[in-house]
């Protein structure tokens, strides 16, 4: 490819004159510094998609989404199936967060100074969300943490807004941003 359409290529992907000393661009930078958000299933637009999109876009960085198929099969073999692909898709130096119910359930303040702690690592952060028929044992025993929402099962797809939601509130609070009004005990 040359000409115009190359040039506006290089532009759009940082280019040599979007470059900092280091060679990479501002938009890279942003982007391999974005937290994983690894998740079974594909969203379609609707709803729950544009919920997690409202979110996503609030937060800095947004995640950078990673869809695995559904498998199929019986419901340990779905799991078996789901779980080896978030492995593999899993980078291996990642704090990993997968989404539980059985996980430990912060309140919104306690999710934001976790998320410090996690951050304070150094390592890239994953936050995996499983299948209709949950997280197989395999991907649970890799999860650095494992996060609830709470006691009630969500569906999944809904559970990607409201994990952005949450982390967005809790860059709110690590701010001071008047997004978070505190409970009222
Ligand atoms: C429909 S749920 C799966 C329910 C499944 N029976 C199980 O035992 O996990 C799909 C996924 O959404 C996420 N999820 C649903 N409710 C949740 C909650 N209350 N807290 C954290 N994650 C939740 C989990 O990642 C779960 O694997």
């Amino acid at each position: 490819m040359d000409g115009p359409r190359r040039r506006r290529r290089r532009g759009f992907r940082g280019g040599r004159r979007g470059r900092g000393r280091g060679g990479r661009s501002p938009r890279r930078r942003r982007l391999s510094r974005a937290p994983l958000l690894l998740a079974v299933g594909r969203l379609k637009p609707g709803p729950e998609a544009a919920l997690f999109a409202q979110h996503n876009a609030r937060l800095r960085p947004p995640l950078a989404v990673r869809e695995i198929p559904e498998a199929r099969g019986s419901a340990a073999e779905v799991r078996r199936r789901e779980g080896a692909a978030l492995l593999e898709a899993l980078p291996p130096a990642a704090l990993a967060i997968a989404l539980d119910l059985g996980g430990h359930a912060p309140d919104s303040e306690g999710l934001a100074a976790l998320l410090t702690r996690w951050e304070e690592s150094g390592k890239p952060l994953a936050f995996i969300i499983g299948g209709a028929e949950g997280l197989d044992p395999a991907v649970q025993a890799r999860a650095d943490q494992r996060l609830s929402l709470g006691p009630m099962t969500w569906p999944h797809f809904l559970v990607r807004g409201m994990l952005a939601e949450q982390l967005y509130r809790a860059q709110a609070i690590r701010s001071g941003h008047p997004y978070h009004r505190p409970w009222r005990p």
